[in-house]
């Protein structure tokens, strides 16, 4: 390991590596760095992403994929059901592939140091290296790491946090992440061997009696097993989401082999408002940057993976890494996902509020519309204007919606 690099990136997950591979193969020094022993594990995914959005970043290679699905079934309460083909035009088709992700987070680690990047396991970042410019400002130029049990300091121009739900490091320089309690989906997974389980769909179960605030996912991942999970961000009588998750596998699977428990935040709080100080960027979950619906974040980590790699390359040609150059991350960001985000924060507070009649009504709407000729923004247009007081509900997404159709 060098003692001074052009960027350091904390965190080897989707968002980390893509953004060291994109600053390597733009001819920055680039050192990675992860703090487990292994990288990839444990999962604490359910490994569901869009295999179109990922081949923008990356060639696909069978290797790390498990599974191709066709169609996501949503079941509503009442156990009224509607299917969303992955091809649905306008649909981020989250779940349209199953992932491997102990062999994807490596094999996207591997990209950055083919691109020229040092990686290095087994190394936390504890802190930043902060100086002053001038009385007033101060910049992050490097990291404190715990490398193998020692202590050291490498400098930087830029370091980008890619550092996860937990991100500490943001908070180091004195950026906000905290996230509210209901920002937070608290997830568990088991990975299950069961024959019942359908291959070519993946399921969604709905219901503030099974997920409050949230879902439960069945992504088959091949060979009768599947990632079978909860998120919640909105707690009821005390339970907690294992409780949501084992009355539902004791319903729905009841003789399913449990090959791995995992537990895991998400956070849905429709971003931040920073995301850059000096010498400093943010990606992926540190930055808060997942869909508050969906809870789903590999896609948004590789896009702003790559914006930040990207911007990071661009700053050190310029010769300037203060907060002023690497704001053109945040203003790519909020022009681009950013919004989706915040949009679908708008979604996700009024979903926390329907009840279990309005979803079954909603399942209803959508079962009757020919959902596979609609655009995905059509389609929720249509199903809310099919109940004037669910419209009226939900009037800020509908109009944003609509805005965005003319
Ligand atoms: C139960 C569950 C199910 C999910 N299912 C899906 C899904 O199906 N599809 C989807 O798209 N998303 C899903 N997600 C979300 C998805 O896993 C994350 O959004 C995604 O992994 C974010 O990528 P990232 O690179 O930002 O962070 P991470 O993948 O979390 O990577 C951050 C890395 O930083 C490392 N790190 C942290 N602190 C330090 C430090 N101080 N020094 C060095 N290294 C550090 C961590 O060890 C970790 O490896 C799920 C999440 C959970 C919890």
């Amino acid at each position: 390991m060098k003692n001074e690099y052009d960027v350091i990136v904390i965190g080897a997950g989707p968002a980390g590596s893509i953004a060291a591979k994109t600053a390597a193969i733009r001819g920055c020094s680039v050192l990675l760095i992860e703090k487990r022993p292994e990288i990839g594990v444990p999962v604490r995914c359910a490994e569901g992403t869009s295999k179109t959005e990922l081949m923008k970043f990356v060639d696909i290679d069978p290797a790390f994929i498990c599974n191709e699905l066709h169609a996501a079934v949503v079941h509503a309460p009442n156990g009224t059901s509607f299917s969303v083909t992955t091809n649905m035009s306008g649909i981020d088709s989250e779940a349209g592939i199953i992932l491997d992700r102990k062999i994807f987070d490596r094999h996207l680690a591997k990209l950055a140091a083919d691109a020229g990047a040092d990686v290095y396991t087994k190394t936390a970042a504890t802190g930043l290296i902060i100086e002053e410019i001038n009385n007033e400002e101060k910049t992050v130029a490097g990291v404190v790491l715990n490398h193998l049990g020692e202590e050291i300091r490498i400098r930087s121009k830029i370091v980008i946090a890619a550092d996860g739900i937990e991100s500490k490091i943001a908070r180091m320089a004195g950026i906000d992440t905290t996230l509210k309690l209901n920002d937070i989906e608290s997830g568990v997974q088991f990975l299950i061997y069961d024959e019942s389980i359908r291959p070519a769909e993946c399921e969604i179960f709905l219901g503030n009696e099974i997920a409050p605030g949230g879902y439960i996912w069945v992504f088959p991942k091949g060979n009768n097993t599947a990632n079978v999970g909860i998120g919640i961000s909105k707690n009821r009588n005390g339970k907690k989401a294992i409780d949501y998750l084992e009355s539902f596998m004791s319903e729905k699977f009841p003789n399913a082999k449990i090959l791995g428990t995992f537990f895991g935040g998400v956070p849905v709080s429709g971003g931040l408002e920073k995301i850059t100080a000096n010498g400093l960027m943010l990606a992926g979950d540190a930055a808060r940057q997942t869909d508050p619906i969906t809870g789903a974040g590999i896609r948004y980590a590789t896009y702003a993976g790559e914006m930040a790699g990207r911007t990071a390359a661009e700053a050190i040609a310029a010769g300037d890494c203060s907060d002023k150059f690497l704001k053109k991350y945040q203003t790519e960001w909020d022009q681009t996902l950013g919004k989706t985000i915040k949009r679908n924060y708008k979604i996700k507070k009024a979903y926390d509020s329907w009840t279990d009649e309005e979803m079954n009504h909603i399942a209803k709407m959508a079962a009757a519309l020919p959902l596979e000729d609609f655009e995905l923004k059509e389609a929720i247009v249509a199903v809310l204007k099919s109940d004037k007081k669910l419209m009226w509900k939900m009037k800020g997404v509908y109009y944003d919606l609509l805005k965005s159709l003319i």
